[in-house]
Protein backbone atom coordinates (compact mmCIF):
# COMPACT_ATOMS: atom_id res chain seq x y z
CA UNK A 1 0.00 0.00 0.00
CA UNK A 2 1.46 3.52 -0.42
CA UNK A 3 0.67 6.08 1.64
CA UNK A 4 1.05 9.66 1.18
CA UNK A 5 0.63 12.25 4.52
CA UNK A 6 -0.58 15.68 2.98
CA UNK A 7 1.97 17.44 4.72
CA UNK A 8 1.16 21.24 3.66
CA UNK A 9 0.75 23.73 6.38
CA UNK A 10 -2.87 24.55 5.28
CA UNK A 11 -3.70 21.14 5.76
CA UNK A 12 -2.41 21.52 9.26
CA UNK A 13 -3.64 25.03 9.92
CA UNK A 14 -7.80 23.94 9.35
CA UNK A 15 -6.67 20.48 11.20
CA UNK A 16 -5.83 22.19 14.12
CA UNK A 17 -9.56 23.88 14.23
CA UNK A 18 -10.96 20.56 13.24
CA UNK A 19 -9.05 19.09 16.05
CA UNK A 20 -10.12 21.73 18.87
CA UNK A 21 -13.01 20.42 21.18
CA UNK A 22 -14.36 24.43 21.38
CA UNK A 23 -15.38 24.22 17.20
CA UNK A 24 -18.82 24.16 16.31
CA UNK A 25 -20.61 21.97 14.06
CA UNK A 26 -21.11 24.48 11.41
CA UNK A 27 -17.66 25.60 11.34
CA UNK A 28 -16.34 21.96 11.68
CA UNK A 29 -18.34 20.82 8.76
CA UNK A 30 -16.78 24.29 6.62
CA UNK A 31 -13.20 23.17 7.68
CA UNK A 32 -13.64 19.16 6.82
CA UNK A 33 -14.80 20.19 3.33
CA UNK A 34 -12.08 22.43 3.06
CA UNK A 35 -9.63 19.69 4.02
CA UNK A 36 -10.69 17.58 1.46
CA UNK A 37 -10.38 20.06 -1.50
CA UNK A 38 -6.81 20.51 -0.60
CA UNK A 39 -6.17 16.61 -0.03
CA UNK A 40 -8.09 16.29 -3.55
CA UNK A 41 -4.77 17.77 -5.18
CA UNK A 42 -2.53 15.17 -3.73
CA UNK A 43 -5.29 12.26 -4.30
CA UNK A 44 -6.02 12.77 -7.52
CA UNK A 45 -2.58 12.99 -9.13
CA UNK A 46 -3.13 9.88 -11.05
CA UNK A 47 -6.74 10.92 -11.81
CA UNK A 48 -7.42 9.46 -15.67
CA UNK A 49 -6.63 11.47 -18.52
CA UNK A 50 -6.74 11.81 -22.33
CA UNK A 51 -5.16 14.29 -24.91
CA UNK A 52 -8.28 17.25 -26.16
CA UNK A 53 -7.44 19.45 -28.81
CA UNK A 54 -8.87 23.01 -28.65
CA UNK A 55 -8.62 26.41 -29.79
CA UNK A 56 -7.74 29.65 -27.98
CA UNK A 57 -8.10 32.67 -29.25
CA UNK A 58 -4.13 32.41 -30.47
CA UNK A 59 -3.64 29.16 -31.71
CA UNK A 60 -4.65 25.33 -31.54
CA UNK A 61 -3.43 23.43 -28.75
CA UNK A 62 -3.58 20.05 -27.14
CA UNK A 63 -4.75 20.00 -23.57
CA UNK A 64 -6.66 17.57 -21.39
CA UNK A 65 -9.65 16.35 -19.87
CA UNK A 66 -10.76 13.48 -17.30
CA UNK A 67 -11.17 10.31 -18.90
CA UNK A 68 -14.25 7.56 -19.33
CA UNK A 69 -16.00 6.37 -17.55
CA UNK A 70 -15.31 9.27 -14.35
CA UNK A 71 -14.58 8.68 -11.18
CA UNK A 72 -16.24 7.02 -8.72
CA UNK A 73 -16.62 8.82 -4.97
CA UNK A 74 -17.47 6.32 -2.69
CA UNK A 75 -17.97 8.49 0.77
CA UNK A 76 -18.60 6.14 3.84
CA UNK A 77 -21.48 7.49 5.74
CA UNK A 78 -22.16 9.55 8.39
CA UNK A 79 -18.71 11.11 8.54
CA UNK A 80 -17.59 10.36 4.68
CA UNK A 81 -20.45 12.13 3.67
CA UNK A 82 -19.00 15.75 5.58
CA UNK A 83 -15.97 15.23 2.47
CA UNK A 84 -18.02 14.25 -0.75
CA UNK A 85 -18.67 18.38 -1.40
CA UNK A 86 -15.32 19.00 -1.01
CA UNK A 87 -14.33 15.87 -3.26
CA UNK A 88 -17.03 16.76 -6.00
CA UNK A 89 -16.16 20.40 -6.06
CA UNK A 90 -12.75 19.58 -7.44
CA UNK A 91 -14.12 16.59 -9.47
CA UNK A 92 -17.49 17.89 -10.58
CA UNK A 93 -18.48 15.16 -13.22
CA UNK A 94 -17.51 11.73 -10.98
CA UNK A 95 -20.33 9.87 -10.09
CA UNK A 96 -20.86 9.10 -6.59
CA UNK A 97 -21.97 5.74 -4.87
CA UNK A 98 -22.41 5.35 -1.27
CA UNK A 99 -21.59 3.11 2.33
CA UNK A 100 -23.01 2.95 4.77
CA UNK A 101 -21.05 1.41 7.72
CA UNK A 102 -20.82 1.97 11.47
CA UNK A 103 -18.48 1.07 13.91
CA UNK A 104 -19.66 -0.87 17.16
CA UNK A 105 -18.33 0.95 20.18
CA UNK A 106 -17.73 -1.98 22.06
CA UNK A 107 -16.23 -4.43 19.95
CA UNK A 108 -14.86 -1.96 17.39
CA UNK A 109 -15.92 -4.24 15.19
CA UNK A 110 -17.54 -2.42 11.57
CA UNK A 111 -20.90 -3.55 9.93
CA UNK A 112 -22.30 -2.12 6.48
CA UNK A 113 -25.75 -0.97 7.03
CA UNK A 114 -26.31 0.56 3.37
CA UNK A 115 -24.97 0.64 -0.08
CA UNK A 116 -25.36 1.76 -3.25
CA UNK A 117 -22.89 1.02 -5.80
CA UNK A 118 -22.51 0.48 -9.66
CA UNK A 119 -22.47 -3.47 -9.36
CA UNK A 120 -19.31 -3.31 -11.63
CA UNK A 121 -16.39 -1.36 -10.88
CA UNK A 122 -13.60 -3.23 -13.29
CA UNK A 123 -13.09 -0.23 -15.14
CA UNK A 124 -13.69 2.58 -12.29
CA UNK A 125 -11.24 4.71 -10.50
CA UNK A 126 -12.36 4.82 -7.29
CA UNK A 127 -12.27 7.18 -4.23
CA UNK A 128 -13.21 6.16 -0.68
CA UNK A 129 -13.51 9.06 1.50
CA UNK A 130 -13.91 8.24 5.64
CA UNK A 131 -12.09 11.64 7.99
CA UNK A 132 -10.89 8.98 10.25
CA UNK A 133 -9.35 5.57 9.67
CA UNK A 134 -8.42 4.05 13.48
CA UNK A 135 -8.41 0.16 13.97
CA UNK A 136 -8.84 0.45 10.02
CA UNK A 137 -11.23 -2.39 10.29
CA UNK A 138 -14.32 0.35 8.48
CA UNK A 139 -12.05 0.77 5.79
CA UNK A 140 -10.67 -2.51 4.98
CA UNK A 141 -14.32 -3.76 4.73
CA UNK A 142 -15.61 -1.27 2.67
CA UNK A 143 -12.39 -1.59 0.54
CA UNK A 144 -13.38 -5.51 0.02
CA UNK A 145 -16.48 -4.63 -1.09
CA UNK A 146 -15.11 -2.67 -3.79
CA UNK A 147 -12.65 -4.93 -5.00
CA UNK A 148 -15.36 -7.70 -4.62
CA UNK A 149 -17.36 -5.87 -7.30
CA UNK A 150 -13.92 -5.54 -9.52
CA UNK A 151 -12.40 -2.18 -8.73
CA UNK A 152 -8.38 -2.30 -9.43
CA UNK A 153 -7.52 1.62 -8.70
CA UNK A 154 -8.94 2.41 -5.11
CA UNK A 155 -7.56 5.55 -3.33
CA UNK A 156 -8.44 5.96 -0.31
CA UNK A 157 -8.70 9.56 1.65
CA UNK A 158 -8.62 10.64 5.47
CA UNK A 159 -8.26 13.58 7.57
CA UNK A 160 -6.45 11.36 10.07
CA UNK A 161 -4.78 8.19 10.51
CA UNK A 162 -3.75 6.10 13.33
CA UNK A 163 -0.68 3.54 12.73
CA UNK A 164 -2.76 0.83 14.11
CA UNK A 165 -5.49 1.06 11.16
CA UNK A 166 -2.69 1.68 8.34
CA UNK A 167 -0.45 -1.28 9.64
CA UNK A 168 -3.76 -3.17 9.60
CA UNK A 169 -4.58 -2.06 6.09
CA UNK A 170 -1.48 -3.11 4.93
CA UNK A 171 -2.22 -6.66 6.46
CA UNK A 172 -5.02 -7.38 4.83
CA UNK A 173 -4.81 -5.55 1.68
CA UNK A 174 -1.38 -6.86 0.76
CA UNK A 175 -3.21 -9.38 -1.87
CA UNK A 176 -5.21 -6.40 -3.42
CA UNK A 177 -3.30 -5.92 -6.76
CA UNK A 178 -2.51 -2.87 -8.04
CA UNK A 179 -1.76 -1.88 -4.37
CA UNK A 180 -4.30 0.84 -2.97
CA UNK A 181 -3.49 4.39 -2.12
CA UNK A 182 -3.88 6.15 1.14
CA UNK A 183 -3.98 9.76 0.84
CA UNK A 184 -3.98 11.57 4.93
CA UNK A 185 -3.68 14.92 6.03
CA UNK A 186 -2.08 13.42 9.33
CA UNK A 187 -0.70 9.70 10.92
CA UNK A 188 -1.66 10.95 14.24
CA UNK A 189 0.19 8.92 17.75
CA UNK A 190 -1.95 5.57 18.58
CA UNK A 191 -5.30 4.82 19.70
CA UNK A 192 -6.67 4.82 22.89
CA UNK A 193 -8.35 2.20 24.94
CA UNK A 194 -11.55 2.80 23.55
CA UNK A 195 -10.42 2.70 20.02
CA UNK A 196 -10.18 6.54 19.27
CA UNK A 197 -7.42 8.40 17.38
CA UNK A 198 -5.15 10.22 19.71
CA UNK A 199 -4.82 13.37 19.93
CA UNK A 200 -7.50 12.81 16.80
CA UNK A 201 -10.97 15.07 16.73
CA UNK A 202 -13.19 12.57 18.70
CA UNK A 203 -16.19 11.48 17.40
CA UNK A 204 -16.22 12.91 13.56
CA UNK A 205 -19.30 11.82 12.70
CA UNK A 206 -20.85 12.83 16.18
CA UNK A 207 -19.16 16.74 16.12
CA UNK A 208 -20.64 17.04 12.03
CA UNK A 209 -24.38 15.78 12.26
CA UNK A 210 -24.75 15.22 16.16
CA UNK A 211 -25.14 12.41 18.58
CA UNK A 212 -27.80 9.93 17.26
O1 LIG B 1 -11.14 2.44 11.62
P1 LIG B 1 -12.31 2.06 12.46
O2 LIG B 1 -11.91 1.54 13.82
O3 LIG B 1 -13.25 1.12 11.75
O4 LIG B 1 -13.10 3.40 12.81
C1 LIG B 1 -13.34 4.40 11.89
C2 LIG B 1 -14.79 4.48 11.55
O5 LIG B 1 -15.52 4.98 12.67
C3 LIG B 1 -16.23 6.17 12.29
O6 LIG B 1 -17.51 5.89 11.88
P2 LIG B 1 -18.69 5.50 12.88
O7 LIG B 1 -18.78 4.01 13.03
O8 LIG B 1 -18.55 6.27 14.14
O9 LIG B 1 -19.98 5.93 12.09
P3 LIG B 1 -20.53 7.41 11.79
O10 LIG B 1 -19.70 7.94 10.68
O11 LIG B 1 -21.95 7.17 11.41
O12 LIG B 1 -20.40 8.23 13.05
C4 LIG B 1 -15.39 6.71 11.17
O13 LIG B 1 -16.06 7.64 10.37
C5 LIG B 1 -14.97 5.47 10.43
O14 LIG B 1 -15.94 5.02 9.50
O1 LIG C 1 -11.16 8.65 16.83
C1 LIG C 1 -12.10 8.14 16.18
C2 LIG C 1 -12.15 6.77 15.91
C3 LIG C 1 -13.19 6.29 15.17
N1 LIG C 1 -14.16 7.13 14.74
C4 LIG C 1 -14.12 8.45 15.01
O2 LIG C 1 -15.01 9.19 14.59
N2 LIG C 1 -13.08 8.92 15.73
MG1 LIG D 1 -19.15 8.10 14.55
Amino acid sequence: MRVLTADHPLIQHKLTYLRDKRTDSPTFRRLAEELMTLLAYEATREVRIEPFEIDTPVARTTGIKLSNPKPLVVPILRAGLGMLEGMVRMLPSAEVGFLGMQRNEVTLEATTYANRLPDDLTNRQVFVLDPMLATGGSMVDAIRFLVERGAKDITAVTLLAAPEGIAFMQEQLADVAPPITLVTGSIDERLNEHGYIVPGLGDAGDRLYGVV
